[in-house]
């Protein structure tokens, strides 16, 4: 939750940072409030400050008031005397009474505005970083704990509130006692030392075991989650981890409570000499004024004007004192939304750039060498890499487990570049290229597609979220891929909602979800496809038609990247790219590779007899062709 951002913002708070830090986050919360909604803020500010006013002309009426009842005369004529000044204190009431349910209307419309408008301000730039940034860890800390920012830029506009009701009240109040008699001011700020000290102390405590102890609750909340996930769910029962995960639950969750205890403890310990303290600061201040009194150095209604305004103002600075605690706590997890924002900024996918060629001719990988960003044994996932994608064509990719097959297809896509080499689209190096164009031109079918808990019909949809989805271009689509039929067996058909757990939702197998991923990538329709193991998880039939499919594209002038260990579905295939360790081994047709020996090339050959074998059909390499293998080799090439 990114509380260790604020490791050494806790050590350094105290009054001093607070003081000398506030007024800027106040400002950018109130920028942040004029954004969402100006009208608001103008009713909120314009209302706490009549609040404050009425309040300072309360109590100087109160004086009045005094003043009168405590001079010596009969009190018939006391009590007129004192009746337009006790008016006044009636009708300051009354309008800080309606000022304040005026600012808290507007509070309560300015809020959720606020939240919406912080988290819009993040979700944007977010959505639009480089894929690195998504996938770095120090981005993701700052993303984990900025999302806590907009919750605190709403609560601050609480809090910015109080705080601006208990200053103003605040200097009325020491105004009072400063016109009354000068030594009553500092005996005020002596009086609210204590109880400043505590909150601060107690925070300051909370902060740090939050601090210490945030991965902790952290996995406590994982484990709990972990038995109530559906995901989770069957195997949870088949092998019944309830209990395990149960115990270690309970186990984290008393140790977390042992935490809580020790700081209640100290919490109270700190109340109580903060509570005494504060008796001592409040006897020497009554003892004071009774001096003052004894003295003849202050008369009667003075002195009772003084009891009221030391209250008040006392009241007001423990308020202060707090709200600005608060505020500050808040104004941390604002700073990170603004540091997160400044990051995301920095890492964004630049727009503009050349415009791709319109007619592209290849695609071609030129030495490229590529490493993750953040790889800790520093080894590149593509090595010296040389491909050439001519478009229109079948391209396939085939290697083992983790030879760069799919980094690849994701450079192709634009969505990292290379650390050496070039990608060229004809001459133009994609690095120049306009992204957005060249995102225009792909559809992917990742081997993790994401299945959006959606209805069937906007899952195929988003495969071009800004076009018109006509239902006769999603069953064009659904035709393709054999989604037709999953779609028909929906009790709503392309309506239904394929989400678990919510009302309506319905769950489809994982076969049919692929068989939807494909149809959002053919409604696409983009000049390019990347089929990243497109059929794992199809049965036989369906298997054969979407590599029919595949082909036929092809033959229609797109360009398919085939990443498949299905290596006989790979037959087809104009130009098979095979991977090693992020390079690239051997490249040819499927007849060329297979007619290739030895112990460098033939790396292919050797994949391919290893599968046929599994399913004794080693004899079909000289079978000629089948269109496409009906469930022929199927095996996964680590098995190699
Ligand atoms: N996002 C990532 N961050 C860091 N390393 C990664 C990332 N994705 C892949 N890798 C690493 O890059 C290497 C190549 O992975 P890649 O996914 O391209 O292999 P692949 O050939 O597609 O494998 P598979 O057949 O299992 O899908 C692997 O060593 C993998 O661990």
């Amino acid at each position: 939750m990114g509380w260790n951002q604020h490791h050494g913002s806790f050590l350094e708070m105290n009054l001093r940072s607070m003081v000398t830090r506030m007024p800027g986050l106040i400002a950018s919360t109130i920028r942040l409030a004029h954004r969402a909604d100006p009208r608001a803020l103008r009713w909120v500010a314009g209302a706490e400050l009549g609040t404050g006013i009425a309040k300072a002309i309360g109590l100087i009426a109160v004086n009045q008031v005094l003043v009168h009842v405590l001079t010596p005369g009969d009190t018939a004529g006391r009590l007129t005397a004192a009746t337009p000044a006790l008016l006044v204190v009636a009708l300051a009431a009354l309008i800080s009474a309606l000022l304040r349910s005026l600012s808290t209307a507007g509070t309560g419309r300015l809020e959720p505005k606020v939240f919406r408008v912080a988290t819009e301000q993040y979700l944007e730039r977010v959505a639009h970083v480089e894929l690195e940034a998504v996938e770095d860890e120090e981005f993701h800390k700052l993303l984990d704990s900025a999302q806590w920012g907009a919750e605190s830029a709403r609560r601050m506009i609480k809090f910015c509130t109080s705080v601006v009701t208990a200053t103003i009240s605040l200097i009325a109040a020491a105004g009072v006692l400063a016109v009354l008699h000068w030594t009553l001011l500092p005996l005020l700020a002596v009086m609210t030392l204590p109880s400043a000290w505590s909150s601060l102390t107690i925070a300051r405590r909370r902060y740090i075991s939050f601090h210490t102890w945030v991965q902790h609750a952290r996995a406590g909340q994982l484990l709990g989650r972990l038995l109530i996930d559906t995901d989770a769910a069957p195997e949870v029962r088949v092998h019944n981890v309830s209990p395990f995960l149960l115990r270690h639950y309970r186990t984290m969750a008393e140790t977390g409570e042992k935490e809580q205890t020790r700081l209640a403890g100290l919490a109270a310990r700190t109340g109580l000499i903060a509570s005494g303290w504060s008796g001592l600061t409040t006897a020497a201040t009554y003892t004071t004024l009774g001096l003052l009194l004894w003295s003849g150095a202050m008369d009667l209604a003075v002195a009772g004007t003084a009891v009221i305004a030391i209250r008040t103002g006392s009241a007001n600075l423990e308020g202060l004192v707090v709200q600005l605690n608060y505020l500050y706590e808040e104004s941390l997890f604002v700073a990170d939304l603004n540091r997160l924002c400044d990051e995301a900024d920095r890492r964004l996918i630049p727009t503009g750039g050349s415009p791709l060629p319109e007619k592209v001719h290849s695609i071609r990988f030129d030495n490229v060498t590529f490493t993750y960003p953040g790889t800790t044994d520093g080894v590149p996932a593509l090595k010296d890499v040389d491909v050439t994608i001519p478009t229109g064509k079948i391209i396939a990719l085939v290697g083992n487990n983790g030879s760069g097959k799919s980094t690849l297809a994701k450079l192709l896509c634009g969505l990292y570049a290379p650390d050496q080499g070039k990608i060229l689209w004809n001459d133009l190096d994609a690095a120049e290229a306009d992204r957005a164009e060249l995102f225009d031109r792909v559809a992917v079918v990742a081997q993790d597609f994401f299945r959006w808990p959606f209805t069937a019909r906007i899952n195929v949809a988003i495969g071009r979220p800004e076009a018109p989805s006509a239902e006769s271009l999603l069953n064009t689509a659904a035709q393709y891929s054999g989604a037709d039929e999953t779609v028909a067996s929906l009790p709503r058909g392309w309506d239904t909602l394929l989400a678990r757990g919510y009302k309506g939702g319905h769950q489809i197998s994982g076969g049919q979800w692929q068989r939807i991923g494909i149809a959002r990538a053919r409604h696409r329709d983009a000049q390019i496809l990347v089929v990243d193991e497109p059929t794992s998880a199809l049965d036989a039939e369906a298997e054969q038609r979407v590599f029919d499919q595949i082909r036929s594209l092809a033959a229609e002038g797109q360009t398919v990247i085939l990443i498949t260990h299905r290596l006989h579905s790979v037959r087809h295939a104009d130009e098979i790219y095979v991977l090693d360790h992020g390079r690239v081994t051997e490249h040819g047709t499927f007849d060329a590779l297979m007619r290739a020996d030895g112990d460098g090339p033939g790396q292919f050959r050797r994949m391919y007899k290893v599968q046929s074998e599994q399913y004794h059909l080693a004899e079909s390499v000289e079978l000629p062709t089948q269109a496409v293998g009906p469930r022929a080799p199927v095996a996964d090439t680590s098995s190699s």
